[in-house]
């Protein structure tokens, strides 16, 4: 509800106490608590509901080495209690949907967060929602969510790549962005996004491309759709056409694997998956999609058993097209255009849970070239 908002009470002596809070020797994250509790969040400000999940921006140092920490071990609000000036931007609701390291990101999670952005906005609980994740599988939720959410209502995800413990911790900047973005009117009608490190990336494009640096976050072939900075967003790239799937109603999503590509490639592992049963393969194949003949020859047999096989690739900008140096029309092959193999590992399962099961429809689905 509206009230459950954070509504903070405007403190008699604000200026007296505002003033002790400049010079007190407290730390940074305490004084940061008292000011911004201390500021009333103002009736006419968006309403931005907050999902925490855990991930590295909830992350505490470990004793067991001087880098060690485990991720997911602040709440979602003692998070923003720690990001001073969000009550001027925002009026925040915070809800812990998960606390995890999102390298145990799964769809049961990815269900709950949808079904709760969907009741968010169908019941006019918020007017946009930020997510609070890991960065390692940010992408994937970011792609889920875009396609199985048609709002126009802004939903972003941020993280951290520094714990809230670190020297020069980079959650508190990224949270503040994150919101920000999300209250900003020109957000709407964009998707889900992702905002880090000062830069706005979309869904579709966005991948994590370092394993530490801040600044990780990319997106293939155009770069980021717009920028943040404390005091302004601004969009340079028009939203692009998403591609939606209704979520599956029984919460399940079938197996796909996904098999790395390489030179001296058998298909040991693509008759493994055929094997074990799963309904789909996404090859993170070599250049342009590219397999070895014997790995094709895998293919083959897993499309004659009824599997639907999607080619990608393990380089990280580009589109693989169809029939280049596969001929996807003779082998019944899919091809991935810009997902990557993870996003293209979601929307297959996404579409065969939601029964679009032939290549040809899988294909429209990827999209046939723009
Ligand atoms: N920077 C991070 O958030 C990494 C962490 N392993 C996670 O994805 O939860």
């Amino acid at each position: 509800m509206f009230s459950a908002y954070r509504e903070r009470r405007l403190l008699p002596f604000l200026s007296i106490i505002l003033g002790m809070a400049a010079v007190l020797p407290t730390p940074l994250h305490a004084n940061s608590r008292e000011v911004s509790g201390m500021v009333e969040a103002k009736a006419s400000l968006p309403r931005v509901l907050v999902l925490a999940t855990g991930g590295t921006i909830s992350g505490k140092a470990d004793t067991r080495s001087a880098i060690g920490y485990n991720a997911g071990a602040v709440t979602g609000e003692q998070l923003i209690a720690g990001v001073p000036g969000l009550e001027k931007l925002a009026r925040l609701k915070v809800e812990q949907i998960s606390n995890i390291p999102s390298q145990n990101m799964n769809s049961q999670v990815w269900f709950r967060l949808a079904e709760r952005i969907r009741a968010a906005f169908e019941k006019n609980e918020a007017d946009a929602v930020v997510i609070t994740h890991g960065t390692d599988t940010m992408e994937e939720t970011a792609f889920f969510l875009d396609t199985v959410i048609g709002n126009s209502k802004p939903i972003i995800l941020t993280g951290a790549m520094r714990p809230s413990t670190a020297i020069s911790a980079d959650g508190p900047a990224n949270m503040y962005e994150a919101v920000k973005v999300a209250a900003t009117p020109q957000t709407r009608g964009r998707g889900v996004l992702v905002v880090m490190d000062d830069a706005i990336h979309a869904a579709h494009w966005v991948s994590k491309t370092h394993t530490t640096a801040l600044e990780t976050f990319r997106s293939r072939d155009a770069g980021p759709v717009g920028s943040v900075d404390p005091a302004s967003v601004r969009f340079f790239a028009p939203a692009r056409a998403r591609i939606h799937v209704d979520l599956p109603q029984n919460h399940q999503l079938p197996r796909v694997e996904v098999i790395y590509a390489h030179a001296d490639m058998d298909a040991a592992q693509i008759d493994e998956a055929v094997k074990t049963g799963a309904r789909g393969i996404v090859v993170a194949g070599m250049g342009d999609g590219n397999v070895s003949e014997a790995a094709l020859a895998g293919l083959d047999r897993a499309v004659k058993a009824g599997i639907v096989v999607v080619r990608s690739s393990r380089v990280g900008d580009g589109y693989v097209n169809r029939n280049v140096e596969v001929d996807d029309d003779r082998h019944g092959l899919v091809a991935s255009l810009d997902l990557n193999p993870q996003k293209a590992r979601i929307l297959l399962q996404l579409l065969l849970a939601t029964d679009t099961t032939t290549p040809a429809d899988i294909q429209k689905a990827f999209g046939e070239g723009y």
